[in-house]
């Protein structure tokens, strides 16, 4: 269920974590909207990535209420939490594929496990996922240490793929690519996100994708969200890290090139 007010479907309020007596969220207030790209940036060790864990249920939060489709995923009992969280896909920061497994076997298996398929149709489902992230077909029986980075980073968004997530959280996704292969990452994301309709939480330091992919751009500092807008609105607010990020050296050349893009 959507909220129709906001069209968001993802609701989170006054979220608390905390490991011991450190504390790295407090009072977060967030919402993804359907269908949008939003972007998650915040300096290291601000808690994208825990955030990122407390939604797909990595990390129960200490405080607070995260609405996911209208349901409360702390008061779920754990088969509906489970049914919720089937509809999100996440690509961690690694990738985290099985090494010794080929690639159409790391896809197909979320699809074995939580669809319930046989390995041959798992397989072969597998395969189209992995066309779908740009990978080509001879790709399919590789290990992942086999591939390039920026294949294996495709390959691991097929594995989020496979079980059609309306949610797909990725974690810093171009980190480590070179900047055409994350060029053609964000390309690839934008795309998909168009043809099937999917909202992404998007966690990156990569400035070139924030200009270029993100509807709307949230920024972590201090324990919360300090804002979450357009990039025009969360460029002009008045907090030195978002100054010093947006409007330093490599923000404005983001910025002129996503321009520059636009005007061609
Ligand atoms: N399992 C854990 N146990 C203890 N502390 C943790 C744990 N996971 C994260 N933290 C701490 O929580 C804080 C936020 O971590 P997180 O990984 O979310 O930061 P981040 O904003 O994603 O940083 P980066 O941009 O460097 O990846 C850090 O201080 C981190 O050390």
């Amino acid at each position: 269920m959507v909220n129709q007010a906001t069209d968001a479907i993802i609701e989170i309020r006054g979220l608390v974590n905390r490991f011991g007596q450190y504390v790295v969220h407090e009072g977060l207030d967030l919402d993804i909207r359907r269908g949008e790209i939003l972007g998650v940036v915040g300096g290291s060790g601000t808690g994208k990535s825990v955030l990122l864990r407390s939604i797909v249920g990595l990390k129960r939060p200490d405080g607070g209420a995260i609405r996911v489709f209208g349901e409360d995923l702390q008061r779920l009992p754990p088969t509906r939490r489970a049914r919720v969280e089937r509809r999100f896909g996440v690509l961690f920061q690694r990738g985290a594929l099985f090494s010794s497994l080929t690639l159409q076997e790391n896809v197909a298996l979320p699809l074995i496990e939580h669809a319930g398929l046989s390995r041959a149709d798992a397989e072969r489902l597998a395969r189209v996922k992995l066309a779908l992230a740009g990978l080509p077909p001879e790709s399919a029986l590789l290990n992942p240490d086999e591939l390039s980075g920026g294949m294996v980073k495709r390959a691991a968004l097929a594995r989020a793929l496979a079980l059609d997530p309306e949610v797909l959280f990725l974690d810093e996704p171009t980190a480590g690519l070179d900047p055409i292969g994350a060029a053609a990452f964000d390309r690839l994301l934008v795309t998909l996100r168009d043809a099937l309709g999917f909202s992404v939480f998007l966690v990156t330091h990569d400035l070139d994708t924030l200009y270029t992919v993100c509807d709307r751009v949230a920024v972590i500092s201090r324990k919360h969200v300090l804002v979450a807008d357009a990039l025009p609105a969360v460029e002009a607010t008045d907090d030195a890290w978002v100054q010093d990020y947006f409007h330093g050296p490599r923000g404005r050349a983001a910025s002129h090139a996503a321009q520059r893009t636009e005007t061609r």
